[in-house]
C-alpha cells in the first residue's frame, strides 16, 4: 500500500483517485476550491464532474496542499492552463525528500511558453521532485475508468525506473499500464489529439461522412507525428496508446468533450456559447493555439491544426476550412517532414 496524492478533483482526478483507492492505496484527493472539497467530503460523490461513483469513506478529501506533502506518488490532474500555478503552490510543501514520482495526467501545452506539462513541473518543483516527473496518457475516458472497464495507458519518464514504479503502483486487472521513456512523444500525443478531436467533431457536425472522419484521423496523426519527431519524439509513440489510441478514442467517442465542442461548432453554435454551457474543460480549444505556435516556431506544417485554430479563434467558416484542406497542393502521402 502506498500513500498517493491526487491533485485535481475534476472528472479525471476523481476517476484516478477511485482507481487507486480501490487498489488499496491510501488516497488524498485535493480540490482547488474549499467549497468543492467540503461538498465532496459531505456527499462522498463528485456530482459536478463524475456523478454516480461513490467515494470510499477512507479517501481523504482536502483543499490544503500540505495534506499531500507526504505522498509517495503524486498525480497532478488539473487543466493544463492551471498546472503552473498549482505546481508553484505545491513546491514549498515538497522540501523534504519529496515523492518517488510526480505524474502529470493533464493533456495540454502551455499557451505562451509552449512548454509541456512535465517541463512546467520541472520548472516549478524542487529539483529532487523535478527529477522524478512522469506523464500518464492514453485512451482513458474518466467515466469508463471509474466504471472499471478494461483500459490501457502509457506512463513515460526519462528515468525508466520511475515509469516502472508508477506502473507497479497504478496497474490493476482492468487498468493496464505500459511504460515508455518518450516523455515528449507521449505528451504531444495526448495534447494534439484534442485538436484533432475538435476537427473530427466539426466534420461530423457538418454532416460529413465516415470517409471524412477517417481522413482527418489519419492525416491528423501524420501532422502530430511530424511535429513530435521535430521535437525529438520517437515516431512509434504516435502509433501507440498515447498517439493513435487516444486519437481514435476522442475522434470517435461521444464522451469526448473536445469532440462535443467540434460537433456543436459544426452544427452552427458559437464557441463562446458552447464553452459557457460546459462545466468541464476542452483542452483542444487552447491547445490549438499553442500547437500552431509550436509548429510555426519549428517550421512544421500542421494544416488541420491551422484550420481548427481559424475556426475556433478567428470565426472562420468550418465548411470553408474543409474546402481549403481538400484543395491544398497535391503531395505524396508518406513525406514525413
Ligand atoms: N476527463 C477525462 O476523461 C480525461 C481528462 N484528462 C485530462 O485531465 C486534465 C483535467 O481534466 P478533467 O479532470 O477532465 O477536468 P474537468 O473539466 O472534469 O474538471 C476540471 C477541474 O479542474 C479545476 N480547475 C479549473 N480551472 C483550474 C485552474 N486554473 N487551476 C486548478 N484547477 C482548476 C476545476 O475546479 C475542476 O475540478 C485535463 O488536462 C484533461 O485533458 C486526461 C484523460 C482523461
Ligand atoms: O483524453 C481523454 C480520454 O483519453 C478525454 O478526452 P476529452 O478531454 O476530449 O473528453
Amino acid at each position: 500500500m502506498k500513500r498517493v496524492g491526487v491533485i485535481g478533483a475534476g472528472s479525471w482526478g476523481t476517476a484516478l483517485a477511485l482507481l487507486l483507492a480501490r487498489k488499496g492505496h491510501e488516497v488524498v484527493l485535493w480540490a482547488r476550491r474549499p467549497v468543492h472539497a467540503s461538498k465532496l467530503d459531505r456527499s462522498r460523490e463528485n456530482a459536478s464532474y463524475l456523478p454516480g461513483f461513490p467515494l470510499p469513506p477512507e479517501m481523504v478529501i482536502t483543499s490544503d496542499l500540505a495534506d499531500v506533502a507526504e505522498a509517495e506518488l503524486l498525480l497532478v490532474v488539473v487543466p493544463s492552463h492551471g498546472l503552473r500555478e498549482v505546481a508553484g503552490a505545491l513546491a514549498p510543501h515538497l522540501s523534504g525528500g519529496g515523492p518517488k514520482a510526480v505524474v502529470s495526467a493533464a493533456k495540454g501545452i502551455e499557451n505562451g511558453t509552449l512548454r509541456t506539462m512535465t517541463d512546467v513541473l520541472q520548472e516549478e518543483l524542487p529539483p529532487e521532485a523535478g527529477a522524478r516527473v512522469a506523464v500518464l496518457s492514453g485512451p482513458s475516458f474518466a467515466r469508463e475508468v471509474a466504471a472499471d472497464l478494461p483500459t490501457a495507458v502509457t506512463v513515460a519518464a526519462q528515468d525508466h525506473r520511475v515509469a516502472a514504479w508508477v506502473q507497479e503502483v497504478m496497474a490493476t486487472g482492468s487498468f493496464r499500464v505500459y511504460t515508455s521513456t518518450d516523455v515528449v512523444g507521449v505528451q504531444l500525443g495526448g495534447a494534439l489529439k484534442n485538436v484533432m478531436a475538435v476537427a473530427a467533431g466539426i466534420s461530423d457536425g457538418l454532416g460529413f461522412g465516415t470517409n471524412t472522419r477517417a481522413a482527418l484521423v489519419t492525416r491528423g496523426l501524420a501532422e502530430m507525428a511530424r511535429l513530435g519527431v521535430r521535437l525529438g519524439a520517437n515516431p512509434l509513440t504516435f502509433a501507440g496508446l498515447a498517439g493513435l489510441g487516444d486519437l481514435v478514442l476522442t475522434c470517435t467517442g461521444d464522451l469526448s468533450r473536445n469532440r462535443q465542442v467540434g460537433l456543436r461548432l459544426g452544427r452552427g453554435e458559437a464557441l463562446q456559447a458552447i464553452l459557457d454551457d460546459m462545466n468541464m474543460v476542452a483542452e483542444g480549444v487552447k491547445t490549438s493555439r499553442a500547437a500552431r505556435d509550436l509548429a510555426a516556431r519549428h517550421g512544421v506544417e500542421m494544416p488541420i491544426t491551422e484550420q481548427v485554430c481559424r475556426v475556433l479563434h478567428e470565426g472562420f467558416d468550418p465548411r470553408e476550412a474543409v474546402r481549403e484542406l481538400m484543395l491544398r497542393p497535391p503531395r505524396a502521402e508518406a513525406e514525413f517532414v
